[in-house]
């Protein structure tokens, strides 16, 4: 069983695979630091060097290359392109549902995330454009706003029982 964790910046991937993982028992690999470790750079760096599409495109290598048996924390992005939604569909695809205020709330002061610029307004809008494909890819949804990251972990093992 392959488990993705979508969601948009912030909505807590990995953490929750870190959560996800101590329930289950499986091992858990975060999209954006295996791309990290295998770039020698970091993401901001990768976005200021190499353009987001080269970004994008170690992403789709790297979904094609998953291990078959483990919970797949995805960078936020990964549902932007029609291919990598359709790797998706070889796993659970977990969609970590957080609000606009919650989002803001944790990403504050946040300087690691090269997407996560401009004003409000325009934040907002990149949050709102991408949520349908949040929801077009999701087996399953959960609703991540005011819980801990253990409670959640254990919604989503509820859930993949409950799912076939
Ligand atoms: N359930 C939670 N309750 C409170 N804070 C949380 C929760 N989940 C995550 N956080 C905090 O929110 C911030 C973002 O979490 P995390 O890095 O797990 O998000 P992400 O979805 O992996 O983001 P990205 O797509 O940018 O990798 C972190 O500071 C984390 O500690
Ligand atoms: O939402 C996004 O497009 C991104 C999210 C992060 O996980 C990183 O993958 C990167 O900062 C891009
Ligand atoms: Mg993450």
């Amino acid at each position: 069983m392959k488990l993705f964790l979508t969601g948009y910046m912030g909505s807590g991937k990995s953490t929750v695979a870190e959560q996800l993982s101590q329930l289950l028992n499986l091992a858990y690999i975060e999209m954006d630091h295996e791309i990290e470790r295998m770039e020698e750079l970091t993401i901001p760096e990768i976005f200021e060097h190499f353009g987001e599409e080269y970004f994008r495109r170690k992403e789709t290598e790297l979904l094609k290359n998953t291990a078959e048996e483990c919970i797949i924390s995805t960078g936020g992005g990964v549902i932007l392109k029609e291919e990598n939604r359709r790797l998706l569909k070889k796993g659970v695809v977990i969609y970590l549902n957080a609000s606009w205020d919650t989002i803001c709330e944790r990403l504050v002061n946040d300087q690691t995330r090269p997407l996560w610029n401009g004003n409000d307004d325009n934040k907002k809008e990149h949050f709102t454009g991408r949520l349908p494909l949040y929801k077009e890819t999701a087996d399953i949804v959960i609703d991540v706003d005011n819980k801990k990251p253990e409670v959640i972990a254990k919604q989503i093992v509820a859930r993949l029982n409950s799912h076939h």
